[in-house]
Parts: C-alpha cells; sequence; structure tokens
C-alpha cells in the first residue's frame, strides 16, 4: 500500500512547483456536503433528519427520526459548501487586518477556536490580528483596547477554561459596530464566536458591510454549551459539559444513595433544549428522571414526578433527577425579565422541584432528604476535554498547507480568505461545512421526543410520562 502525501513534494512537479490541476490539496468551490435528502417514490421514504442521519434509508414516514422537508415529501436535496482551503484567495494577507470576538455565555473551547483562527491566520501571512474584548461590547467602549493577537500570545491559551478576550452580553447596535470597524479599525476579517444571539448578531453586521459595499468577510464559529444550532451535528463545549455534568451527577448520586430516603436533583444547562440534560442522563446511568423543555411533564398529581418519586423511594430508597434550566417553566411563575441581550430570565425550575419535594413529603409524611446540586458555572468555566480540543481545532483547521513544515489552515479562516462572508462553520453528517448564518439561527435546536435518542434516555431511566 502506498502512502499519498497530501503536501507536494516540488520535485514531483515540472518546474518544482505543482500547478493547481496537478495538486489536489484544495477544496474545489463546487464541493458540496450533504445536508437532507428526502424521496418518496411509491412506497418507498428516504429521509434524512437534520443532521447526522443522511445515511438512513427509511422504509416509511412512520419511521423513528424520518422527518419530510416539504409538505409532499417530495424528492429533495439540500447540500452546504464543503469547507477547506480553496486555491484561489481573495483577500492578500499582507492588506488584512483581522479581529476576534467571542459573545454570549462562557463555553468551554473558546480559547481553543481563538488560538487556532491566530496560528492559522499567521500561516497564510496575515500579522495585523486583534481580539475585540467583552464581546460586541468592545466596539463600542472606548475605555477597551484591542488586544494584538499572535502565536505567542495564544500559545497556552487551551489550557484555561474561559475567553482569552472576555464575554458580554447586550451592548451596540449594529451600525455602531460597523462605523468602529470601518473607520476606526480597518478591520477587513470578523471571526465572531458565539451563539444564536452572536450569529443574528453577525448576519446583521455582514448585511450593513455589504449595504457600505465594504470588502470585510464575516465569519462565524458557532458556539453554545446547549447544543442548540441547527443542521450540525453538534457545537463545540458541548462534549465538556456532558462530561463535566457526570461529576454533579455522580455527587447528587451519592449523596442520594447514602442517605435515608435520599433524593437528589441535578439542574443542568438548556435554555431551550434539554441536549445536555438528555446527555448526561444517558451517559450517566445514574438518573432516574430526566427532564427537559421539549417534553411537558406535571409535577403534581397521580402521574406527577412527585407521586413517581415516592414509589422511587418505596422500591429502591432513593431517587436522582436531572433538569434542564427550561423545563417546566409553565409551571412557574413567568417574570417577563430579560437579560441584556434579550434572552428571557427563567425562574429557578431546579430550586422549584426541590421546594416541592421537600413540600410533597413532608404533607405525605413521607421522610425524604432531598440534596439539591446547580453545577452551571462550574461546567461553563471548564477547559475542552480532549474531544473537544480536537473539535475545536479541526472547525479552525481542516486542509493540508503547501509546505511540508506547515500542518493545517483554518476551516473558518480559509472561508474568508475565499471571499466568502455572513457564513458559520459546523460539522454536518461529520464533514465540515460552510452554513448561511439565517438557517441555523431560524430558531433553536430541539430534542425530538419521538427521537431514538430521547427514547433511549427513557429506556436507561426507566421513568413513565408525567402527563
Ligand atoms: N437579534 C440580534 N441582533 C443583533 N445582535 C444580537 C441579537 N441577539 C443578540 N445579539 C447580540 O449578540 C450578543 C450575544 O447574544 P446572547 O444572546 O447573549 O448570546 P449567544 O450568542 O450565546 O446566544 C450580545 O452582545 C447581543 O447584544
Ligand atoms: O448567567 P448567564 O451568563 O446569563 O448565562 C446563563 C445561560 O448561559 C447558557 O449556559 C448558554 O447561553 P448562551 O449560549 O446564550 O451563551 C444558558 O444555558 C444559560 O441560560
Ligand atoms: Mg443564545
Amino acid at each position: 500500500m502506498s502512502m499519498t502525501r497530501r503536501t507536494p513534494r516540488t520535485n514531483d512537479f515540472p518546474g518544482n512547483y505543482p500547478l493547481d490541476e496537478d495538486w489536489h490539496g484544495y477544496i474545489n468551490d463546487n464541493d458540496r456536503v450533504l445536508l437532507k435528502v428526502c424521496l418518496i417514490p411509491a412506497n418507498v421514504v428516504m429521509v434524512a433528519a437534520a443532521s447526522g442521519d443522511a445515511t438512513i434509508h427509511y422504509s416509511s414516514p412512520t419511521s423513528a427520526g424520518a422527518e419530510c422537508i416539504d409538505p409532499g415529501c417530495n424528492w429533495v436535496e439540500q447540500w452546504v459548501h464543503r469547507a477547506g482551503p480553496r486555491g484561489k484567495i481573495y483577500f492578500k494577507p499582507e492588506e488584512v487586518k483581522a479581529a476576534i470576538v467571542t459573545c454570549g455565555g462562557l463555553c468551554p473551547g473558546l480559547n481553543d477556536v481563538i488560538r487556532q483562527i491566530v496560528i492559522t491566520l499567521e500561516i497564510y501571512g496575515v500579522t495585523k490580528i486583534v481580539g475585540i474584548p467583552y464581546g460586541y461590547r468592545g466596539f463600542s467602549d472606548q475605555e477597551l483596547t484591542e488586544l494584538p493577537l499572535s502565536r505567542r500570545v495564544v500559545q497556552n491559551i487551551h489550557l484555561s477554561g474561559g475567553s482569552l478576550l472576555g464575554v458580554s452580553r447586550g451592548g451596540p447596535g449594529v451600525s455602531e459596530i460597523v462605523d468602529s470597524l470601518e473607520v476606526e479599525r480597518g478591520i477587513t476579517m470578523l471571526f465572531v464566536l458565539g451563539g444564536n444571539g452572536t450569529h443574528a448578531g453577525a448576519n446583521a453586521i455582514h448585511n450593513e458591510c455589504r449595504k457600505r459595499r465594504l470588502k470585510v468577510s464575516i465569519i462565524g464559529v458557532p458556539k453554545t454549551i446547549d447544543n442548540d444550532i441547527l443542521l450540525m451535528d453538534k457545537t463545540f463545549g458541548f462534549d465538556t459539559a456532558v462530561e463535566e455534568a457526570q461529576r454533579a451527577i455522580n455527587s447528587a448520586y451519592i449523596e442520594a444513595h447514602s442517605a435515608y430516603h435520599g433524593i437528589g436533583i441535578v439542574k443542568l444547562m438548556g435554555r431551550d433544549s434539554g441536549f445536555i440534560a438528555m446527555h448526561a442522563s444517558l451517559a450517566s446511568g445514574q438518573i432516574d428522571i430526566c427532564l427537559i423543555p421539549e417534553v411537558p411533564f406535571n409535577l403534581h398529581g397521580p402521574r406527577g414526578v412527585l407521586s413517581y418519586l415516592k414509589y422511587l423511594i418505596e422500591t429502591k430508597g432513593s431517587a436522582v433527577v436531572c433538569v434542564a434550566e427550561g423545563a417546566g417553566q409553565n409551571l412557574l411563575q413567568k417574570t417577563n425579565a430579560t437579560d441584556a441581550s434579550g434572552n428571557p430570565v427563567f425562574r429557578d425550575i431546579g430550586v422549584y422541584i426541590q421546594q416541592e419535594t421537600k413540600k410533597h413529603f413532608k404533607e405525605i409524611g413521607v421522610h425524604a432528604d432531598v440534596k439539591y446540586i446547580d453545577p452551571t458555572y462550574m461546567i461553563r468555566a471548564c477547559r475542552a476535554n480532549a474531544s473537544d480540543g480536537i473539535f475545536c481545532t479541526v472547525l479552525a483547521q481542516n486542509a493540508v498547507s503547501p509546505s511540508p513544515d506547515i500542518v493545517a489552515f483554518a476551516d473558518i479562516v480559509h472561508g474568508a480568505f475565499a471571499g466568502y462572508s455572513g457564513i458559520t462553520v459546523g460539522a454536518c453528517n461529520t464533514h465540515y461545512a460552510y452554513f448561511p448564518i439565517p438557517e441555523v439561527i431560524a430558531h433553536p435546536k430541539l430534542v425530538d421526543s419521538n427521537s431514538r435518542m430521547w427514547h433511549r434516555c427513557l429506556t436507561a431511566t426507566g421513568q413513565p410520562d408525567f402527563i
């Protein structure tokens, strides 16, 4: 078996340098990644779900996970641009001023992505690279100064959690941000690391730049620990969050298991989506009840969570509940409060379940020792685990460079250099692709209560319906 070198040996080519057509290290602009397929000829149905299932041939639209794209369930293909380095680049590296900004809440892996963008930009030959401090706020707050970035500055930042640049919610309007980009700073490439809010901002910035006919690339890297961005296999930080959540769940289990009639309650992140709670429950094998925003439940009544807790105490002696922060909000009084970014501020469902559990067991005269753990900020501030570390690096690095000494270029940097703007990078069906921002933030990605994964979770916990 011969090894194919991805880096050309110069003496393999006439003139000692490969022509583009001889050198297969670049992504062709027409390369695509298949996003979804949907087909019904006669009785045969082949449907791919939003992500990760493009290789399943479903025999019926009622198969678990099957999804039709249009109402007629007609043949539909959806493709996205394959990410990676292009043979022709749109920007002259020496003319580029690149900036990176991190917005929203913290997420493990932010530093890994910042680091790899900087390193890759330097490989392209870019020398003017800056960090915007504290999210979009850094564009307007005159007291905050740009942070010059280089390989030396970012070399070890992935060894700790958080963001080297800081994060924030809220901040200036789009016009002010573009004024700052254009007039004050002369930025030509902006890398925006953030969730749905940040991406809505990035898209608005991109549109404003187009309106002003500015040659500025706005490239997103989806950061959401909740894993609630559409069309992508997963987002960075999610894997670390699930892993870290195991510690909290295990502590709750040990507390509950060691106490007489112990009940452990763990609240995990997930504003709209219960992915962290579902995956952490599945991974731990220690959860008896998993509650997520997508699946309604009653606390009280014969089919409610509290009755089932009593049953668990009587039969097993202890119980552990995992609840996502956005779950059961209908059971709580609405606040109408929003954070600086306009996100609704939720009441604490974990505290509520803790209080109601204590009250309920007191009322029915059964002893219960209730312990509540909220590990939110301990999880968010973690450094990325190995899997996320690789994912962050791969998000930022996909192809092979033409020099034997240099390893790879960053996808997102490639996106910018290829002249793309208003896009974000992610993995789809295990391939890396550029996605149009509005498509991925149209609404939060939710756990499908008919999906195999949720059913697996129910099988693992053994919980009934609570409705
Ligand atoms: N619809 C929007 N249009 C423009 N900017 C937005 C929008 N929503 C949020 N932002 C800005 O994006 C940043 C991050 O948003 P936020 O919702 O806090 O976090 P995330 O990006 O993680 O969802 C904030 O600075 C906020 O002002
Ligand atoms: O206390 P903060 O900073 O508002 O963060 C809380 C929120 O952060 C998150 O962990 C992630 O939210 P973002 O994706 O918007 O950053 C949510 O699950 C949670 O509601
Ligand atoms: Mg958000």
